[in-house]
């Protein structure tokens, strides 16, 4: 594949990735194949559970760890043949970064900005910049040491972004962080993308935020991508709404499932009691619909509920497993 380093080249190309970790007798298969290509200014989760993979390939797109086979570039500069320039146009903050814990908050930013080559007056503007838009303002002579989990999150974000990358990955930047902190952090992140139209690649196991922020989520799973679309096009393809309607006995529930299955946009039926579980496609729509059937037959529909499916429903069609089971709190 010839991929040019003009402007028009995506920010991020990545073919056939594969890491393989040896340990003793023992080979972990760690990422088994990924593909991607993540144009200039999108905002990417990777979403998965625990052990999928995520990481590996975030630090092998960012030359922090040599692929076993295949290859990426990061806006036409290929991650093993010119890895200096891929880490001049890159920002990664990993899952536990942060500075010396005995530097100050405002010395560690001058002297990230020094290790870049950014000269020392250049470096002090950009680390009062951060410091205002982080929202570290108060902070500048504290130790590092002595910061909150979110304001030391928002220092990581900073010093990962002292040199102005045109792309910027995010290892779990919120994991442990209390829903406010969360919230806090990401409209910091949403502002940079703003600001700055960066193109932003993060992981999460966070289904509300993957769903909720991201405009395109790489679901990743056992080392492959298994899905790749705005969160919206994945639940609506893969997913589907949910009805479930009451009926009065468990007879009348049979005959609603045989009823409704041959039906146009039911994708699944299930029954437990006298409650029937559907899959639809356009649940607003159906639901009215479904209860007139119901009644024309004879059945009445003694309570009904809609829902819009979420992030875990598509990883359990997808998968037959809840990533809420499998991820970590
Ligand atoms: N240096 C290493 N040596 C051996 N195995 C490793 C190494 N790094 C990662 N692995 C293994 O590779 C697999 C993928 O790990 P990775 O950290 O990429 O997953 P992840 O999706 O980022 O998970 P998490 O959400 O927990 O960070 C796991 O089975 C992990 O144990």
């Amino acid at each position: 594949m010839t991929i040019t380093s003009s402007s028009t080249a995506p920010a991020i190309e990545v073919a056939g990735l594969t890491k393989t970790f040896k340990q003793g007798k023992n080979t972990v298969e760690a990422v088994k194949g990924i593909d991607l290509a993540v144009a200039e200014g999108e905002l990417v989760a990777f979403l998965g559970p625990n052990g999928a993979g995520k990481s590996t390939t975030l630090r092998m797109i960012t030359t922090l760890l040599r692929p076993t086979s295949g290859s990426a570039w990061l806006a036409g500069h290929n991650i093993a043949e010119d890895p200096d320039a891929v880490r001049r146009k890159i920002g990664y903050v990993g899952q536990g970064n942060g500075g010396g814990n005995n530097q100050r908050v405002r010395e560690e930013l001058v002297t990230q900005g020094l290790c870049y080559g950014i000269k020392k007056s250049e470096s002090s503007r950009r680390a009062d910049e951060l410091i205002a838009a982080l929202d570290l303002t108060g902070m500048e002579s504290r130790k590092v040491s002595t910061l909150s989990g979110g304001q030391r999150r928002r220092l990581d974000i900073a010093l990962g972004i002292v040199h102005r990358p045109t792309v910027i990955f995010l290892d779990e930047p919120t994991t442990g962080m209390d829903p406010q902190s969360r919230a806090n952090l990401w409209a910091h992140i949403q502002r940079l993308r703003a600001e700055t139209g960066a193109t932003i690649v993060l992981t999460t196991h966070y289904l509300d935020e993957a769903d909720a922020m991201a405009e395109r989520v790489v679901v990743i799973d056992k080392g492959t991508v298994i899905a790749d679309d705005s969160a919206a096009a994945l639940k609506d393809n893969l997913a589907g709404d949910r009805v479930e309607l009451s009926v009065g006995s468990v007879s009348d529930a049979d005959e609603l499932v045989r009823l409704v299955a041959g039906l146009e946009n039911v994708h699944g039926a299930e029954v437990t009691g006298t409650l029937v579980d559907l899959q639809v496609a356009g649940a607003d729509v159906m639901l009215p619909r479904l209860i007139t059937a119901a009644a024309e037959r004879g059945i009445t529909v003694t309570a009904a509920r809609s829902s819009r499916p979420t992030l875990d429903d598509v990883f359990l069609t997808l998968t037959g497993r809840s990533l809420r089971e499998t991820a970590a709190a």
